[in-house]
């Protein structure tokens, strides 16, 4: 029998009291949804009522390193079930089971990252010829190409097109084997229908929490315009995450450039998040 589909729910204990009371200065910060930055609310006389875009990026660098260190404080035999628990949720979700091309991370473990080698590696098995049941999924994975948070989504059909970049995380090389470009899924003709995304710290509401390059809150903003203009069906944005990165809604920091994501998949259960995601789970 494969893995239980479970839901957590909004009221689930998602956070251990420990890991709460590491958090809770952050409360203090009046970040709630209604109070994200927009341009009106950024002017100079508003600063009394809403920090300043500076004073957010300060919150966040704080909070990526509170979050770091309890990642990096993780008992490896907790990090190795919630990495098998995430994994089969993720693999036996209706909304990856029907997905035909999807664009998801290559778990880095210095990085200490919910693992993705088992889900890629069931996209990426060769189905038998006579197998006509399955059909392969398409896979884009991360390219960095610079520093001015650009990033490409790019088309692996096997883990032997991966070689680590700078920063050790594995990407592909712009061109395969025989010297054909990859495709970028930016000028693919048809749609992604899933992103499995990485990050630092979640909240139940949608707020996620990157490693502060920029480079997925500006690649999906892109693509969410593509898929917009040529009336492609919304991709689902789908974070993957530890218990212990779940933090209480209204903790994570916001700009106006932050991307929510629909849904949350931990090793308690996945939470839809957005209508979209609800539709999906229920
Ligand atoms: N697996 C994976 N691939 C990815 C990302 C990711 O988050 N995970 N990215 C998502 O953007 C892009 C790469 N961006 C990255 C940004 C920062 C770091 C990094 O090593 N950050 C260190 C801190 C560095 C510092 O001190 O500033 C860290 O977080 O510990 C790695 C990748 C594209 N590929
Ligand atoms: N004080 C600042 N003022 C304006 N922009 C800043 C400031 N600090 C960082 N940035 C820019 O904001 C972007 C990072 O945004 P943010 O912190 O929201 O990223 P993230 O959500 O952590 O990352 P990602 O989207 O890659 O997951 C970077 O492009 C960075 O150059």
């Amino acid at each position: 029998m494969g893995p239980q589909f479970t839901l957590a729910t909004p009221s689930s204990p998602l956070l251990p009291t420990t890991t709460r009371a590491v958090f809770t200065p952050f409360l203090s910060v009046n970040l709630r949804p209604s109070a994200a930055l927009t341009s009106t609310t950024m002017s100079a006389t508003n600063t009394a009522t809403t920090p300043s875009l500076d004073a957010i990026f300060k919150q966040k660098k704080t909070l990526r390193s509170k979050v770091r260190k309890e990642l990096k404080s993780m008992d490896p035999t907790l990090r190795s079930q919630e990495d098998d628990a995430i994994q089969s949720l993720v693999l036996e979700a209706p909304w990856f089971k029907s997905c035909k091309r999807l664009c998801a991370y290559i778990s880095c473990a210095a990085l200490r990252e919910v693992d993705t080698s088992k889900v890629l590696s069931e996209i990426l098995k060769s189905t038998g010829q006579d197998d006509h049941s399955q059909v392969r999924k398409k896979l884009y994975v991360p390219r960095v190409e610079d520093k001015n948070s650009f990033m490409r989504m790019l088309h692996i059909s096997k883990m032997d097109d991966l070689i680590a970049n700078s920063m050790e995380i594995l990407e592909p090389a712009p061109c395969d084997a025989e010297g054909n470009e990859r495709e970028d899924v930016m000028f693919a003709n048809e749609p992604v229908d899933l992103f499995l995304l990485p990050g630092l710290a979640f909240d139940k509401s949608g707020r996620r929490l990157g490693r502060g390059g920029g480079y997925y809150d500006t690649f999906l903003t892109k693509y969410r315009e593509l898929a917009k203009d040529r009336k492609w069906k919304k991709p689902l944005f789908v974070a993957l995450s530890y218990s212990r990165q779940i933090l209480e809604d209204g903790i994570i920091p916001i700009t106006p450039n932050d991307v929510p994501i629909d849904a949350l998949v931990s090793s308690s259960g996945v939470i839809p998040i957005s209508p979209a995601a609800n539709e999906f789970c229920s």
